[in-house]
């Protein structure tokens, strides 16, 4: 696979290929999942559950992602790899500058940030200095002590217009692409619709330009014993890693994953 960058993603979204994006935080799954036709690795701040068996992503810090940044780089065969930003690392514009600087220096080619129509002055500001910015919209991992819990986000019509406005509105300010989680499958192919950059789905339905899962997930490997509706268990049907992971590439390409079952 040639190095994946933005032109490649968008020149996916335009043809109508979807785009496979898939969490890794070591060098030996980046390697794996690059090889088996991964675009985009998401280092994801998960890893504050997943790795370090917290029961959210806040007690994560920006070391903790530069250094699972730096080994994803080390392992990488031409993704594009993007970094979390995690909690709090971009509540002002300077932390956002310096923490972002920080991810892609340990060897991000781009960021995410969750959040809504706030971010669009942020989102300005990395873009002009360099820095390609993914916006993560819906259910919102870093707020769930506001949203009270892992739900579904617009599902209500004023909740689902003001998610679509966002994306436009984030889209305007600068972002190369949107990451929608847990939003009604309607919603996000609207949204997916209305605009050009990249959209990446989890839990949002198959009419995204490209799906996400964490590898954990969909190795099924779980602390909980109980995995959210838009996982699928890719080992059932395989007997090695390296297999399951082709077989998630393979089926969200010929969009078979997500199915209706995994569908809000
Ligand atoms: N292992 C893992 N997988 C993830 O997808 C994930 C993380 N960790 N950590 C950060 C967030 C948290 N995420 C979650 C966690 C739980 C649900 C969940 O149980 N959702 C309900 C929705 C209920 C509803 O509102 O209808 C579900 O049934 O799937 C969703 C997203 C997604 N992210
Ligand atoms: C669940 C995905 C989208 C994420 O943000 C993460 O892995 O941290
Ligand atoms: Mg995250």
């Amino acid at each position: 696979m040639p190095d994946v960058n933005l032109t490649t993603l968008y020149k996916l979204k335009q043809s109508a290929e979807k785009i496979v994006c898939l969490t890794a935080y070591d060098a030996t799954f980046a390697h794996l999942e690059s090889q088996a036709g991964v675009e985009v690795i998401l280092v994801g701040d998960s890893l504050g559950m997943v790795l370090q068996g917290h029961d959210s992503t806040l007690p994560v810090t920006v070391a903790d992602m530069a250094y699972h940044t730096r080994s994803v780089k080390r392992g990488n065969r031409g993704a594009l790899i993007m970094a979390d930003l995690p909690f709090m690392a971009y509540a002002t514009l300077e932390q956002t500058l310096n923490n972002s600087a920080a991810l892609m220096q340990a060897g991000a080619h781009m960021v995410k940030l969750e959040g809504a129509g706030w971010l669009a002055e942020n989102i300005t500001a990395l873009v002009q200095r360099g820095i390609p910015v993914c916006a993560h919209l819906g259910l919102t991992p870093q707020t769930v002590n506001v949203l009270g819990g892992y739900k579904v986000q617009g599902r209500e019509q004023a909740q689902a217009d003001t998610l679509l406005a966002d994306a436009v509105a984030l889209e305007a300010a600068g972002a190369s692409m949107l990451l929608l989680e847990c939003v009604p499958s309607d919603l996000a192919t609207r949204i997916s619709q209305s605009v050009k950059v990249p959209v990446i789905g989890i839990g949002a339905g198959s009419g995204t330009d490209g799906q996400v899962l964490v590898v954990h997930d969909m190795l099924g490997l779980s602390i909980s014993g109980r995995l959210p509706r838009f996982v699928k268990n890719f080992m059932t049907e395989t007997a090695d890693i390296p297999a399951a992971i082709k077989a998630y590439v393979d089926a969200v390409k010929a969009v078979e994953f997500p199915a209706r079952e995994h569908e809000f």
